[in-house]
């Protein structure tokens, strides 16, 4: 019947035949469609970003929540002076109001020199809420290089703390006979007020009047509570600039993005588990990679922050007397400052005291003497590309039941890659292949994700360097061990080479820290005509046990390989860096100086 109408009729040809091509079209069309939706994803995928659904990551956010849930409870304590979040919201809105007002625009560097204080704990908010970018200076730097860091960072204001003014001056000084005339940054003091500071030593609140200063307090009062700040435009915008420590080369300025840091603090408190209301002590400089977040950390969990201007092992058992603190981070020269202070000195642990190591490697007989003390130490790595801590040796339960010093010795890897970093491995430094799982073959420490910096201020070389591969590359070198965890055995440059044979040098410290004669230890290569270089400790001794060269070279002789026992032993205080890491370069001088050993080139085997 079909067929036979159509044979018989020329208009059901043209209907057949315009059917056939909507059929076709349609189906070409619907193919498209279908190829465009895959490769956009689907449905599912394609929907876009609107006002309702996306907002540009920021810690900004965590102040004003906090501010408008937990208003009345304290957010910052400094000897007598106390704020709430409430407070502090509009504080932090009056310095950012205060800076616009004062001609300031977006993206200008703002940088803060202060120890543990209120002003810069209110500028890691205030400095952004404006638009601008915080650049906290490390307080021990000379005026030189503190000179460098203004210079190169393009300071436009400059909130310093009293007792740092006379190092102000001086660098504005250097950087004016280096520069004919400068444009003076905005400058504003902020007044000791606690009597934690001879002030007619310092003398530098006075000075900075003089020279053209406004005070803090009052300068916060020029800028509106209300202020109605804004979150980024972009997350990627940047939140901080931070120099590095410097331990191996010449400092260089990390850029971070809001988004990072958004991230980084999230993470810090899932990972270590901080509860909403800690108490926290600043004992980690703030000015240190942003106190490795944690600035804007505690602000999201309303926790109260304690801060401290001068670190001492009495300071900090006051701290925990007093407020009852909960948490604290800092390098491992701060655990072992607790460790060996007088027994009459220490706080009693009526409840858990969390502390966060990193910084530097944390000999494992110093994190099992914290735990005796009844501490609770959480080790983490990373650095001040990685807003600090990024990996973090994540405990478990079946370590619980291990003796104290198997328990110390798992604690003492760095471990795994943080909630917030997407890649962490150790690769061969040329191949960049990944090492294997064994524990013994070494590799560098490689990361990548959303908490790695966004580059370096001004030196698109070393970020180009340090990014190769599609990986942040850390300069560390560790093993990577059955379980993934990574454990660092050295930094790059501080790696020992004696006879072809690698030699960690925190595998030697280790080793030193044991004795009980030692307080600090760092071991460092010497110059060697025969084996190229042998392994030189320099010992700072804790006055409990007289102590020799031979005594130290007898104990490594019993706990390790003789290649690995240092052939030289110098006595004395270690040089250190603000955050209290030891500069191995200084020593390594100190080391070359001392010429080439060769005595008894054989006697090591
Ligand atoms: N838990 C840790 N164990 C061992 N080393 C650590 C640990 N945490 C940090 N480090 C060391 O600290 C370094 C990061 O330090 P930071 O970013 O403060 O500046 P710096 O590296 O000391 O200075 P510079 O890069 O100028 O030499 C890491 O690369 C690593 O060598």
């Amino acid at each position: 019947m079909v067929g036979r109408s159509i044979r018989g009729c020329p208009c059901s040809v043209w209907k057949t035949f315009l059917l056939c091509a909507v059929i076709l079209v349609w189906s070409v069309s619907g193919s498209v469609l279908v190829l465009s939706k895959r490769s956009r994803g689907g449905e599912a995928m394609s929907l876009p970003k609107v006002a309702a659904n996306y907002t540009p990551l920021t810690p900004l956010g965590f102040l004003e929540r906090s501010a408008f849930v937990y208003g009345s409870r304290t957010s910052v304590i400094y000897g007598d002076v106390r704020y709430t979040w409430a407070q502090t919201y509009e504080r932090c809105r009056r310095m950012a109001s205060a800076l616009v007002k004062r001609g300031l625009s977006r993206g200008d560097i703002v940088s803060v020199v202060a120890p543990n204080v209120p002003c810069i704990y209110e500028a890691h908010f205030g400095v952004p809420m404006a638009g601008m970018v915080l650049n906290a200076i490390n307080i021990r730097l000379d005026a030189r290089m503190t000179a460098f860091f203004l210079e190169h960072s393009k300071t436009k204001a400059l909130i310093v703390d009293e007792e740092f003014f006379p190092l102000i001056d001086e660098a504005l000084g250097i950087l004016s006979s280096k520069l004919g005339s400068i444009e003076m940054p905005l400058l504003v003091v902020a007044e000791e007020g606690q009597g934690g500071i001879d002030r007619q030593k310092h003398g530098g609140f006075a000075a900075a009047l003089a020279r053209g200063a406004i005070e803090y307090e009052s300068f916060l009062s020029e800028g509106d509570p209300a202020f109605v700040w804004a979150p980024p435009a972009d997350e990627w915008d940047s939140i901080a600039l931070g120099y590095t420590s410097g331990t191996t080369s010449s400092p260089k300025g990390v850029l971070l993005s809001h988004r990072g840091a958004y991230v980084a603090a999230l993470s810090n408190l899932l990972v270590w588990e901080v509860p909403i209301g800690a108490v926290y002590l600043w004992t980690l400089p703030l000015f240190h990679c942003n106190g490795w977040c944690y600035s804007w950390g505690i602000a999201a969990h309303a926790g109260t922050n304690v801060c401290l201007r001068h670190v001492t092992a009495t300071g900090i058992y006051n701290a925990i007397r007093k407020y009852g603190v909960t948490h604290f981070c800092g390098a491992p020269v701060v655990l072992n400052m607790l460790i060996n202070s007088p027994v009459s000195e220490r706080a009693p642990m009526s409840h858990t005291i969390h502390v966060m190591t990193a910084g530097a490697a944390p000999p494992a007989i110093v994190l099992s003497k914290m735990e005796e003390q009844g501490f609770r130490v959480t080790h983490t790595y990373g650095l001040t590309e990685t807003f600090g801590p990024s990996t973090i040796c994540a405990w478990k339960p079946e370590w619980d039941s291990l003796p104290v010093a198997d328990r110390a010795r798992l604690n003492s890897r760095q471990g795994v890659r943080y909630v917030g970093l997407e890649g962490l491995d150790v690769v061969d430094l040329k191949s960049m292949v990944p090492v294997p799982a064994d524990g013994a073959t070494l590799g560098e420490v490689v990361m990548r994700g959303n908490m790695v910096m966004k580059g370096y201020l001004n030196n698109p070389k070393a970020t180009e360097e340090s990014f190769q591969g599609g990986w942040y590359h850390s300069g560390d070198i560790a093993v990577k061990h059955p379980d993934g965890y990574i454990e660092i055995k050295d930094r790059a440059k501080d790696i020992i080479i004696s006879g072809g044979e690698n030699i960690s040098s925190l595998e030697v410290e280790s080793i030193l820290y044991r004795h009980p004669g030692i307080l600090e230890a760092s071991v460092v290569a010497r110059p060697d005509e025969q084996w190229g270089e042998t392994p030189c400790a320099f010992i700072t001794p804790n006055g409990k046990v007289p102590i020799t060269e031979a005594d130290v070279i007898q104990f490594c002789r019993k706990e390790l390989p003789h290649y690995m026992v240092p052939r030289s032993v110098v006595f004395g205080p270690l040089p250190k860096t603000a955050t209290g890491k030891i500069q191995k370069h200084v020593l390594r001088t100190k080391a070359k100086a001392l010429g080439n050993l060769n005595k008894n080139p054989r006697s090591r085997m």
